[in-house]
C-alpha cells in the first residue's frame, strides 16, 4: 500500500464511521466533531457551472443524477479508491453495504432514491450525506464532497427558503478550516459574478484552501481567452487555477464515453493556441492528481493535530463514561451485586451525615440541647400548681373527710397530673429527630453518585428507608412515653422522706404557730413541694429522653435502615432485579452514544497509529 492510499483511505474510513454516528459537516452535535478535524474537499459552484461534469470527469464515469432544478439535494461524499489496472470498476454505498454496483446507471438511480428517502419528494435539502465509494483503476485516491449548487431563485415546487437553505448548508461545510474548497466557475461568465468565488472569498479570504476551477473554456467567445484567470492575474489564489473542458450537452446526448471525453480534453489543451503552454497543468485528470496530492499532504500535516484532538476526546469521553457508570451486567448475580454496591454507597453517605464528616447529624443534638429543654421549660406547671388548682385537687382527693396529716392522695394526683405533661415534649423530640433523619436520607440519596442513573432503585431505597424510619419512630415513641409513665408509676420516696424534716426545720421555732392545715400557706407549700418534685423529674427526663431517642432511632437507622430491604432483595428474581436497575432512558441513550463514539475515536486512533508506523 502506498502512503497516499493509506492516508486518504484512512480519512475515508474515519469519515464513513463519522456519518454512521451522525457526525458530518452540517450536522449539529453535542459531541465534539471528529469530522471537522479531518481534511476534506468540498465542491461548490453555481447552477450549471459544470460541477457534475467535473466530478464525473474526475471519476471517468457517468453516474450523477441529471435534470432540471436542484438535483443535488444532499451532500454526496464521493470516495475514490484506485485499484489495479484491469480490475473491475464498481461502486458501493455506505447505506447499502455488501451490494456492489457495476452498472453506473443504477448508481445514479440509487443516489436519486436515497436523496428522496430523507428529503421526500418535496425538493427540500438535507445535510445528511450520502456516502459513495468508487473502486476503479481510472481514478486517483481522493475524497470529494459534492454539495447542492448555489442558486439565486427557487423554482416551482420548492420552498422560498431554498436559496438561503442551500447557501447555509454549503457554508456549513466550507467554513470549516479543514475544508479544501473546489470552487467551480464557468469561463463564459464574468469571474467577478461567480457564486463559487464569492462564497470562497468570504470563508477563505487568503485563498489558502481554495482551488479555482474554470469550466467551459471551449464555450468562450471567439477571440477571448481565460488566461488572466488561469494565470492568477484576475483572481489571486494560493493554489493554481485549473481549466477544464467537459462534455457539451450535445456530447452528453450522444452518450460520449467519459474516457473518450478525457482524451478529447487532453487534445483540446495540447492543441490550443491560447492554453498550449499550460497544457500539462490543465484538464480534469490533472485536477484529480493535483487534489489528491494536496489532500494527502494536508492530511499528513494535520495528523499530529488530529491525533491530539482524538486523544483529548477519548479522555473526555472516558471520564464521561466513568461519570455515567458502567453498563449493567446481564446475570442476576452481578445485578444483585450492583444493587448491593449502590445501597452500601448510600448507607456510607448516610452514616457520614450522622457521624460527622457531612453536615446534618448535629441537628439531632440541636433537638436534645435546645428544643427539648425549651419545651420542658414551657410546660404549664405554674397553672397546674396554682394555689387555686392545688386546693381544688387536694380537696377533691380528700372527699368528705379532709386529710389529717398530709394529703397523700392530693399529692399523688397533683404529681400524676403534672407528669402527664411530659408526654408532649417527649413525643415531639421523637418527631423532630425523625424529620432530621428523613431529611438526611433524602440528602444522602441525592449525594450518592452511583444512584443517579437508577431512578427506580432510588425510589425504592427512599421508600424502604422511610418505612424503616417510621418503624423506628413508633418504637421510640413507645419508649419515651414509657419513660414518662414509669415516672408516674413509682414516685421517688427519698424526696418525700426528706420533706417533713425540711418543713420542721423551716418551722424552726417550736413556739411558732402551728401551720393551719387548711389555710393558704399549707396549699402553697404543697404546690411548691410538687413543683420541686416535678423539676427533679424534668431534669431526669431531659437526660433519658435523648438516650431513648438515640437508642431507638439514631442507632437503629445507622445499623438497620435497609435491613428489611435487603431481606426482600434476596427473594427477588432476575427480572425484578433488572427492573430495580431500570435506568433513566436519556442516560442510557447518552451512554450508548458515548460508547459508540469512544469506539469510533479509539478505532480512529488505532488506524492513525498503524498508518503512522508504515510511513
Ligand atoms: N461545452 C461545454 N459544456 C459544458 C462544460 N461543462 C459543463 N457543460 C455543460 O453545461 C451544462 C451543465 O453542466 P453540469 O455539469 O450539469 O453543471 P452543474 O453545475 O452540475 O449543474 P446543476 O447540477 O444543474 O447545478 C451541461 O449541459 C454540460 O454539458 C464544458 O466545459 N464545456
Amino acid at each position: 500500500m502506498t502512503t497516499m492510499e493509506s492516508l486518504i483511505g484512512l480519512v475515508n474510513r474515519i469519515q464513513r464511521a463519522c456519518t454512521v454516528l451522525g457526525d458530518y459537516g452540517g450536522g449539529d452535535n453535542t459531541f465534539s466533531s471528529l469530522w471537522e478535524a479531518l481534511p476534506s474537499v468540498a465542491v461548490v459552484g453555481g447552477q450549471s457551472s459544470g460541477k457534475s461534469s467535473v466530478l464525473e470527469s474526475i471519476v471517468g464515469r457517468d453516474f450523477l443524477p441529471r435534470g432540471s432544478g436542484i438535483v443535488t439535494r444532499r451532500p454526496l461524499v464521493l470516495q475514490l479508491h484506485k485499484t489495479d489496472e484491469g480490475s473491475q470498476e464498481y461502486a458501493e454505498f455506505l447505506h447499502l453495504p455488501k451490494r456492489r454496483f457495476t452498472d453506473f446507471g443504477a448508481v445514479r438511480n440509487e443516489i436519486q432514491e436515497e436523496t428522496d428517502r430523507i428529503t421526500g419528494k418535496t425538493k427540500q435539502i438535507s445535510p445528511v450525506p450520502i456516502h459513495l465509494s468508487i473502486y476503479s483503476p481510472n481514478v486517483v485516491n481522493l475524497t470529494l464532497i459534492d454539495l447542492p449548487g448555489l442558486t439565486k431563485v427557487a423554482i416551482e415546487g420548492q420552498p422560498e427558503t431554498i436559496v438561503d437553505d442551500i447557501e447555509t448548508m454549503v457554508r456549513s461545510y466550507v467554513e470549516k478550516p479543514n475544508c479544501i474548497i473546489l470552487a467551480i466557475s464557468p469561463a463564459n461568465q464574468d469571474i467577478a459574478t461567480s457564486d463559487a468565488m464569492k462564497l470562497a472569498r468570504e470563508v477563505d479570504p487568503s485563498g489558502d484552501r481554495t482551488f479555482g476551477v474554470l469550466t467551459k473554456l471551449d464555450l468562450m467567445d471567439k477571440g477571448t481567452n481565460a488566461l488572466d484567470v488561469l494565470e492568477g492575474r484576475s483572481y489571486r489564489l494560493q493554489q493554481p487555477w485549473v481549466g477544464i473542458v467537459n462534455r457539451s450537452q450535445a456530447d452528453i446526448n450522444k452518450n460520449v464515453d467519459m474516457i473518450v471525453a478525457r482524451r478529447k480534453e487532453r487534445e483540446y489543451f495540447a492543441t490550443s493556441p491560447d492554453y498550449g503552454h499550460l497544457a500539462s497543468k490543465m484538464g480534469s485528470e490533472y485536477l484529480a492528481k493535483l487534489l489528491s496530492q494536496h489532500l494527502e499532504s494536508v492530511i499528513r500535516s494535520r495528523i499530529p493535530s488530529i491525533t491530539s484532538s482524538i486523544n483529548k476526546t477519548i479522555d473526555e469521553l472516558e471520564s464521561e463514561m466513568d461519570h455515567l457508570g458502567r453498563p449493567i451486567a446481564l446475570d442476576a448475580g452481578a445485578q444483585l451485586y450492583t444493587v448491593l454496591e449502590v445501597c452500601r454507597a448510600f448507607e456510607r453517605i448516610f452514616k457520614e451525615h450522622l457521624d460527622g464528616g457531612r453536615p446534618g447529624g448535629d441537628r439531632i443534638y440541636g433537638v436534645f440541647d435546645n428544643q427539648l429543654p425549651a419545651a420542658l421549660k414551657k410546660l404549664p406547671f405554674d397553672r397546674h400548681l396554682s394555689l387555686q388548682n392545688v386546693r381544688r385537687v387536694v380537696s377533691e382527693a380528700d372527699g368528705y373527710q379532709p386529710h389529717l396529716i398530709a394529703p397523700e392522695q392530693g399529692y399523688r394526683r397533683l404529681i400524676e397530673g403534672a407528669l402527664n405533661y411530659f408526654r408532649g415534649p417527649a413525643e415531639a423530640s421523637v418527631d423532630a429527630v425523625h424529620f432530621v433523619l428523613k431529611e438526611l436520607v433524602r440528602k444522602s440519596i441525592g449525594e450518592t453518585q452511583e444512584l443517579k442513573r437508577f431512578p427506580t432503585l432510588q425510589a425504592d431505597i427512599a421508600a424502604a428507608a422511610n418505612e424503616a424510619l417510621e418503624r423506628f419512630r413508633d418504637e421510640s415513641k413507645k419508649t419515651v412515653v414509657r419513660l414518662v409513665d414509669m415516672e408516674s408509676s413509682y414516685l421517688t420516696v427519698d424526696f418525700f422522706r426528706k420533706l417533713p424534716q425540711e418543713v420542721e426545720n423551716k418551722g424552726g421555732n417550736p413556739q411558732a404557730p402551728v401551720t393551719d392545715r387548711y389555710g393558704e400557706g399549707h396549699f402553697r407549700r404543697i404546690g411548691s413541694n410538687v413543683s420541686s418534685y416535678v423539676g427533679m423529674v424534668s431534669d431526669t427526663l431531659k437526660n433519658t429522653i435523648p438516650k431513648a431517642v438515640v437508642f431507638c432511632q439514631v442507632k437503629e437507622a445507622k445499623q438497620s435502615l435497609l435491613t428489611r430491604f435487603y431481606t426482600q432483595l434476596g427473594k427477588k428474581e432476575g427480572k425484578q432485579l433488572l427492573q430495580l436497575l431500570d435506568e433513566d432512558p436519556a442516560l442510557m441513550e447518552r451512554r450508548q452514544q458515548c460508547a459508540k463514539r469512544l469506539e469510533l475515536y479509539k478505532a480512529a486512533r488505532d488506524e492513525i497509529d498503524s498508518v503512522s508506523w508504515t510511513r
